[in-house]
């Protein structure tokens, strides 16, 4: 049970993986999802998130930790949780001379309590591809077919490896609408994805991953929130810095200029835009370009995971759209100072 008092179907404590030679890609982590929440696993490349969840998935033992899905442990008790899961792996491998109709009725063999096969294609917008040949498909295609397969014995706890990797945008808004169908429905859903936007739609909680452990987790709101916000403007000709109020006053922790440029983060960003917008007011002077923004899921994961490698806060990621640490680490004009 969760501190929700509902019934937790993952529950991961300390989990460790180790890969012959030794190399520990999961390094002890630790979370539970609830039936019927829909949970993301965030993390750069090689962060170890396949490795987490083919573990989840029951195709790996643990090198150490616990993990139980729908109270089971899923390597030693294979046979009880195999049935009631449905694994969306990274990479399907279907034969490829087989149709989509015959792999799919070929898989509903060996699925007990299966749907029918036409309904399980038609949910992923393949009813009319029964005929073709798998090796006939898009990239984007295959995922689909492999998600037909992951629904296709009404798993209650289903796992998503980067599902809408090579999809469209439609294919994609077309998922993540399946997907949300059945979490309404009660499926416990175990994503991970690239697309943060995907885990901002979609996910009620999520941890980003950073080598092998958790570096942040909680709701996208939650996440979000650890990560100060922005406030960027044009400073008039003939004003300088120092004519604004003392930043630190205005609960700013630091800031640069770049040209006329200014850009701010703070933890308060009510009041940091409070007192620019009241001194700009009283001063008579327009803050071009003013932009005041709190921090999206990616920026806090790219802040994330640039601390959680030891590298200094970027300044300008959301301001301008740069990717963050390229103006902080090239801005030779920049004028940039900590607020005491
Ligand atoms: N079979 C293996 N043997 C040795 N090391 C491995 C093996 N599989 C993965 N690794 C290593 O484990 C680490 C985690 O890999 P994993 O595939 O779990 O990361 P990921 O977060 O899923 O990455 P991606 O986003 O690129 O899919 C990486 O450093 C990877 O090189």
């Amino acid at each position: 049970m969760n501190t929700n008092g509902h019934e937790n179907v993952i529950d991961v404590t300390d989990l460790r993986r180790v890969y012959g030679g030794g190399f520990e890609a999961v390094r002890g982590i630790t979370f539970s999802v609830g039936r019927g929440e829909l949970f993301a696993l965030l993390g750069t490349n090689g962060a170890g998130k396949t490795s987490t969840v083919e573990v989840l998935e029951g195709l790996a033992a643990p090198a150490a930790g616990r993990v139980r899905i729908l109270g089971h442990d899923p390597y030693t008790e294979r046979a009880a949780v195999r049935p009631r899961i449905g694994v969306m792996l990274q990479e399907g491998g279907f034969p490829s001379e087989l149709t989509v109709g015959e792999t799919i009725r070929m898989w509903a063999g060996c699925t007990s309590g299966a749907r029918p096969t036409k309904e399980a294609l038609e949910l992923v917008g393949l009813g009319k591809r029964t005929g073709v040949r798998v090796k006939q498909l898009s990239g984007g295609e295959k995922r689909r077919l492999d998600l037909a397969l992951a629904l296709l014995g009404r798993p209650e706890v289903l796992f998503l490896d980067e599902p809408t990797t090579g999809l469209d945008a439609e294919g994609r808004q077309a998922t993540w609408e399946l997907v949300r169908e059945l979490r309404d429905e009660g499926t416990t859903v175990l994503l991970t994805t690239h697309y943060l936007e995907e885990a901002e739609n979609l996910a009620g909680r999520l941890a980003i991953l950073h080598e092998g452990r958790i570096a942040a987790t909680g709701t996208p709101a939650e996440v979000t929130a650890t990560q100060p916000s922005r406030i960027g403007f044009e400073l008039p000709e003939g004003y300088f810095l120092g004519d604004l109020p003392p930043l630190a006053e205005l609960g700013v922790i630091d800031h640069e200029m770049v040209g006329r440029t200014v850009r701010l983060r703070t933890n308060e960003l009510q009041r940091a835009a409070t007192g620019l917008l009241v001194w700009a007011e009283r001063t008579r002077v327009e803050l071009r370009g003013l932009d005041v923004r709190s921090a999206s899921l990616e920026e806090a994961f790219l802040q994330i995971a640039r601390e959680a490698s030891g590298a200094p806060a970027a300044l300008d990621a959301s301001v301008d759209g740069a990717e963050p640490g390229l103006a902080a680490a090239s801005g030779t004009n920049a004028k940039r100072g900590a607020v005491k």
